[in-house]
C-alpha cells in the first residue's frame, strides 16, 4: 500500500539553457506541489505505513530549503526544471524515509512530473 501527503512551496525559478525567446527562460514564480509517496505493509497495531506526522517531519528540512527561495540559487538547482527538482528531493529525502517511492512535482495545476528513483 502506498500513503501520500501533499505540500505546497512558493518559489522562483527560471529555466537557463532554454532559448533566449522561450517564456521560462524569464525569472518567474510557481506554486510547487510537492507529493510525496512512501509505500510498505500496514503494521498491525497501528493500522498504518507510518504516521503522516513522521513523513511531514522528513520533509521539513527539504521544505525549508526551497520555500520562498530562488531555486537556481540553491546547490544542485543550476537548471530547477519539475524533473531535477524531484531528483532533487528524492536524493535529499531516501536516506531520511527508506520507504520512499514516488516525488511528484506538479509546476502547475497541469505539468509537473513524476520520479521513482530510477536514473
Ligand atoms: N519537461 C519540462 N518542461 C517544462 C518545464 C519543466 O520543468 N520540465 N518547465 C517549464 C516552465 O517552468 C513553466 O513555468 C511551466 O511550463 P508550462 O506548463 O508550459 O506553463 P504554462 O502554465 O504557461 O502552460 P500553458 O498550458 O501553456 O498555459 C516549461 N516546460
Ligand atoms: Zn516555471
Amino acid at each position: 500500500m502506498e500513503i501520500f501527503k501533499i505540500f505546497t512551496i512558493e518559489a522562483a525559478h527560471l529555466l537557463p539553457n532554454v532559448p533566449e525567446a522561450h517564456k521560462c527562460r524569464r525569472l518567474h514564480g510557481h506554486s510547487f506541489r510537492i507529493e510525496i509517496r512512501v509505500a510498505g505493509p500496514v503494521e498491525e497495531k497501528s493500522g498504518w505505513i507510518m504516521d503522516f506526522a513522521d513523513l511531514s517531519r522528513a520533509f521539513q528540512p527539504i521544505y525549508e530549503q526551497l520555500d520562498h527561495h530562488y531555486l537556481n540559487e540553491i546547490e544542485g538547482l543550476q537548471n530547477p526544471t519539475s524533473e531535477h527538482l524531484a531528483r532533487w528531493i528524492w536524493r535529499r529525502l531516501k536516506p531520511a524515509l527508506p520507504a520512499l517511492s514516488e516525488v511528484i512535482v506538479r509546476e502547475t495545476c497541469t505539468a509537473g512530473c513524476a520520479y521513482r528513483g530510477e536514473d
